[in-house]
């Protein structure tokens, strides 16, 4: 069974079809890379997969459950986990915080009573061990607002770990970061044991982490295969055309 299934998916906007009859799923222990140019749609799909766009036809199920229709946190309880482009980071709150508050948002607890409760010394050491062996470790007590780039894009990631999904949406985790961050944060994803589906322009890590890829263009997934499939696939160098040194 996979762990994401999607099936005939569809998202017109007016007249434009942003997601045209989309079929794909993601299994368990691979990372399923969804490629293509701008615009082609990735982030209409990735919102309807999270539930915060309803599509007009099709069908999405996690964990062999339908949740076409099932709202962001039903989804999120069923082991649904992603990352933003835009950050979703309480930027007051130190990375320590920002985990915990994670952790405890996935025991459904009440923060008026944090002080209260039995579990809080395991909600900080939950939090702990989110952290540790991780690049933030020596920043645990730094406020996310006070972070770099880099270091922000590790908190989200641990942040979304932090709820113990069962499969990851990554939405573009590359983005903005220099060349030794996106480094790091490769090494980081290799080692997460979950299934992901990762939309990413960063072709370079694309090609170092997917175990399969799939190239959404103008809507429609136009090819689907392992990376030494999509890189010679003639329809994909054409769709990158002008682009072509990505695909090398
Ligand atoms: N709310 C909306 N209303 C109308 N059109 C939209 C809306 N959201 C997206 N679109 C259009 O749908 C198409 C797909 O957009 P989308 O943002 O999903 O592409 P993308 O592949 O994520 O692009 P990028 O790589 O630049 O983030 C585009 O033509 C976009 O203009």
């Amino acid at each position: 069974m996979s762990v994401l299934r999607v099936t005939h998916l569809v998202k017109r906007f007016g007249g434009l079809v942003a997601t045209d009859d989309v079929s794909l799923t993601v299994e368990a222990g691979e990372i399923h890379a969804l490629i293509g140019p701008n615009g082609a749609g990735k982030s209409t799909l990735i919102n309807q997969l999270c539930g915060e766009l309803a599509p007009d036809g099709g069908r999405v199920e996690l964990g062999g459950r339908d949740v076409t229709r099932a709202s962001v946190p039903a989804r999120v309880a069923l082991g649904l986990g992603r990352t933003f482009q835009v950050t979703s980071l309480l930027e007051e709150a130190t990375c320590r915080e920002n985990i915990a508050m994670a952790v405890q948002a996935r025991a459904g607890l009440n923060f008026r009573i944090w002080d209260r409760i039995a579990g809080r010394q395991g909600i900080w050491d939950q939090a702990d061990a989110t952290l540790a062996g991780t690049g933030l470790v020596a920043r645990v007590d730094v406020r996310a607002q006070d972070l770099s780039h880099g270091e922000r894009k590790q908190l989200e990631l641990l942040v979304a770990l932090a709820r113990k999904p069962r499969v990851l949406l990554l939405d573009e985790p590359m983005a903005g970061l220099g060349h030794v961050e996106s480094a790091q944060m490769i090494a980081q994803l290799r080692d997460i044991p979950l299934p992901m589906l990762l939309v990413e322009h960063d072709m370079a890590a694309v090609f170092a982490l997917a175990t399969r890829i799939s190239v959404l263009v103008y809507g429609r997934i136009i090819a689907s295969g392992s990376v030494e499939d999509i890189r010679e696939n003639p329809e994909v160098r054409a769709a990158y055309l002008g682009a072509e040194d990505a695909l090398c």
